[in-house]
């Protein structure tokens, strides 16, 4: 657990230090008044009191509590700040972990889950520093404040007190198995719930389509049953811990009640000594009863802590700054990629001259996007080499990485805000002139112009209020303001009416000037002019030319062109039969 800790917060240790120091010292002044007090009744029992000390003692003990409370008030004030601050930090710490996986892992881990260590475990890790250290810190130092006392009037009956100590030990020890094993299925079925619920609202329209809202939702409610029965499991646990600790302190309490009635009559123990020991022997379990309820708990945040250390350990992409290229052909050389143990990519080996385009066609699951995400490092060659202007994307900076690439996609992503904000994400210090040059360009204004608040205009979550040509324009127009070297379109006019494709071709064709672009194009209509067409066969290169070249070679390019021609003479007329128009 400390390990965890310590991993987590490792470039923090400095603060965490500093901040613990602060509640140790409250620790201890919580417990010393307790400690002094006795002076009192030391003097009390003398047959003369001298009540010049017993006012000194006073005196002292309103001072102490006046410093007890500053204390308290700042290692409060100063593990709150702590924590926040550290949850925030370890936020940023792992989304900037994040943003350089590989696309890999996010295929692999559920987002739910990736979204619960974010939001749930970063919360229990900011209670750990908010109150269970804090807590826990306070709670030893007291106990060891108390202890000094205790030895100091009596040793034999302070060691009776501080016997109880090791025997709660197996007791930690079960907790410790309890709260790990319940607390990792409770963890399991929390992030269930998130996901269920997660696809259950994102999904909903088409549950409604289907009729399917009752069968999913019975799903929901499952998870929701685990959920309560692992919750309520993993509450449970800290109680009989916490409870028979209790029955060990109070007994060895008595024992000591015991062992201090027989010294006194035996004449080795003074009564002032003995009522001290009555006052400060309970006193001294009040705290150790805090550490034992905080020390489950804390067991419990640990399952988070190594929920937050396993992500952060997951490997990243290597990104070492290595010179930056300064031209951009593209070239593929022998690349091999499968997603899991099936090949999908083999001998992949072709060069995008710099300013040329390049298409790829081929039947669906030939492999086209695959090539465009290892381009674009979503996902890392198993063998191979890419490289853009001779040298390896690998070992490219992320952040000038993706600084190359202007990615237009089928699937559009706009930010629940203005369409001028969504435009200037491709370049943030844009100006007014920039923005409205580019959606000029891209086919914009001509619907900007009849929307109410021009491009102030909130497009809606993920561009929900715009139809899907709007949106692709607008994309369209982000990457022209970003004006990166290379350009990715993915099937950009796939599923667009006539008039949305004339306007987003106008758009895509002043996009691509001066660029190196890789297309992939399902009508191959659109691609005629490239200027190298690849052909993909199973994750093969079957064939390469231009359009002319191609069709001249009477292969499975020109087998599919013919398809298409043919296929644009499809026609619905009401009997989904096949006539030429
Ligand atoms: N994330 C993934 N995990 C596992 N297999 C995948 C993944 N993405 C794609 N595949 C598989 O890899 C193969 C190539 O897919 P890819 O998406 O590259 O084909 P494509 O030519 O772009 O297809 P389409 O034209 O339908 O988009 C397919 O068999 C597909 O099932």
């Amino acid at each position: 657990m400390i390990n965890n800790i310590w991993f987590v917060i490792k470039e923090k240790k400095a603060e965490f230090i500093r901040v613990l120091i602060w509640e140790m010292i409250h620790g201890v002044f919580v417990s010393a008044p307790l400690g002094i007090v006795m002076v009192i009744i030391w003097e009390l029992f003398k047959e003369f009191p001298n009540y010049q000390v017993i006012w000194s003692v006073v005196a002292m003990m309103t001072v102490m509590l006046l410093v007890q409370f500053y204390f308290a008030s700042k290692s409060m004030v100063k593990s709150n700040e702590f924590s926040f601050e550290l949850s925030n930090w370890l936020r940023l710490k792992i989304g900037n972990h994040l943003q350089r996986m590989s696309m890999g892992y996010f295929k692999k881990r559920d987002p739910g889950d990736i979204a619960s260590v974010v939001l749930q475990d970063v919360s229990n890790f900011e209670n750990i520093f908010a109150h269970a250290i804090p807590n826990i810190a306070s709670a030893i130092f007291g106990t060891f404040t108390l202890s000094i006392f205790l030895f100091w009037f009596d040793w034999r009956l302070a060691i009776c007190l501080i016997v109880a100590i090791p025997l709660v030990y197996p007791l930690i020890w079960i907790s410790n198995y309890l709260v790990n094993k319940f607390g990792q299925k409770h963890v399991k079925a929390r992030n269930k719930t998130g996901s269920s619920f997660l696809e259950y609202v994102q999904g909903i329209r088409h549950l409604k389509a289907f009729g399917q809202t009752g069968a999913r939702f019975k799903s929901l409610d499952q998870a929701l049953l685990e959920l309560k029965k692992q919750s309520i499991k993993v509450e449970a646990i800290p109680g009989p811990i916490v409870l028979t600790a209790s029955v060990v302190f109070e007994i060895f309490f008595l024992l000591s009640i015991a062992l201090g009635l027989y010294y006194f009559q035996g004449g080795s123990l003074d009564l002032q000594v003995w009522i001290a020991f009555l006052i400060l022997g309970y006193a001294l379990y009040q705290p150790l009863k805090v550490l034992t309820v905080e020390y489950v708990i804390l067991r419990y945040m640990n399952v988070s802590l190594s929920r937050i250390r396993e992500l952060l350990e997951s490997p990243i992409q290597n990104d070492e700054s290595k010179p930056l290229p300064t031209s951009f052909p593209i070239e593929f050389k022998n690349v091999h990629f499968g997603y899991d143990e099936r090949s999908v990519l083999n001998d992949i080996s072709f060069t995008a001259s710099q300013n040329t385009m390049t298409a790829l066609v081929g039947a669906s699951g030939s492999g086209k996007t695959t090539i465009c995400s290892l381009l674009a490092r979503f996902w890392d060659v198993d063998k191979g080499q890419i490289t853009i202007g001779g040298i390896d994307i690998r070992s490219i900076s992320m952040d000038h990485f993706y600084q190359l690439f202007s990615e237009v996609f089928q699937d559009v992503y706009l930010f629940d805000d203005s369409i001028y904000n969504n435009v200037k994400v491709g370049k943030p210090n844009a100006t007014d002139k920039e923005v409205e040059k580019v959606l000029n360009k891209a086919q914009c204004m001509e619907f900007i112009s009849k929307l109410p608040e021009g491009w102030h205009t909130k497009v809606g979550e993920s561009g929900s209020k715009l139809s899907g040509g709007q949106k692709q324009r607008i994309s369209i127009a982000r990457a022209m303001l970003k004006d990166a070297p290379i350009v990715l379109l993915d099937e950009a006019t796939a599923s667009l009416d006539p008039e949305n494709e004339i306007y987003i071709q106008r758009a895509i064709q002043e996009l691509i000037k001066t660029k190196t672009v890789v297309v992939i194009a399902h009508k191959l209509a659109t691609i005629q002019e490239a200027d190298q067409i690849l052909a993909l066969k199973e994750g093969k290169i079957a064939e390469r030319g231009t359009h002319e070249e191609l069709l001249n070679q009477r292969g499975y390019y020109a087998k599919l062109w013919n398809t298409q021609q043919n296929a644009s003479g499809w026609k619905f007329n009401g009997q989904n039969e096949k006539s030429k128009v």
